[in-house]
């Protein structure tokens, strides 16, 4: 998917993949993590997911990444939450919007997330990925998992993607295999997958889909 194609989605409102509540596997299993309060949790291709409001009450710090501006604009303007927006010094394309909810600070970076690097967003304890490995396409999936490994320096993270026939239906969301997994993560992490659960793709309502958590910790 180009960046045309995401933003486009955004200014013609096609944003199925946002969800007005919370993820329930997000809330039953976070705290595999196992990370103190005051933890700074990536979300890669944030979008403005409710996610990230309950990250920060949970005691979190927030780090999104996400390249439509409007969506993050659209974050804290829905969330009532004060912000104050940095320029990349060097780079007009990168923009970092910053606020404070519950005592936490929520960072959500406007950038393509190939053009950053661990020293423009800092130190990261864990990932949050949801909806953005499967929005990625197939040629693209193993740049994206090395680029959030090398962001996070390897911080574990709790993944979700969807498994479901891609025969049947194009994408995105695309179908992601446990093979699949094992491809992009194992060099760097022991994976454990959770849960595997019935779910529905909004834009193929008739699909046999199943939703997969996993947890990537450090070996
Ligand atoms: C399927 S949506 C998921 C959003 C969010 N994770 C959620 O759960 O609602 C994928 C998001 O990734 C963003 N995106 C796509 N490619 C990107 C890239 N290369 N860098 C940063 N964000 C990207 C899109 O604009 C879109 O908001």
């Amino acid at each position: 998917m180009n960046p045309e194609f995401w933003r486009t989605r955004w200014q013609e409102k096609r944003i199925g993949f946002n969800q007005s509540e919370v993820n329930p596997s997000l809330i039953k299993y976070f705290s595999d993590l196992e990370l103190p309060t005051g933890s700074r949790v990536l979300v890669p291709l944030c979008g403005k997911s409710i996610d990230m409001v309950w990250l920060a009450a949970q005691g979190y710090g927030v780090v999104g990444i996400e390249l439509v501006e409007s969506a993050i604009r659209e974050f804290f303007v829905e969330q009532a939450i004060a912000y104050t927006i940095t320029e990349h010094s060097k780079n007009a394309n990168i923009k970092c919007y910053q606020g404070q909810l519950l005592e936490q600070t929520i960072e959500l970076w406007v950038a393509d997330i190939f053009t950053l690097d661990s020293n423009n967003i800092g130190h990261i304890d864990a990932g949050y990925d949801r909806a953005a490995l499967i929005a990625m396409p197939t040629e693209l999936r193993p740049q994206y998992s090395q680029q959030v490994i090398d962001l996070s320096q390897n911080a574990p993270q709790l993944l979700l993607t969807l498994y479901y026939d891609q025969n049947e239906w194009a994408g995105p969301p695309f179908s992601i295999s446990h093979e699949q997994i094992q491809q992009y993560y194992s060099a760097r992490y022991n994976i454990h997958k959770l849960e595997g659960e019935p779910s529905v793709l909004n834009a193929a309502p008739e699909m046999t889909v199943t939703e997969h958590v996993w947890l990537l910790n450090k070996p």
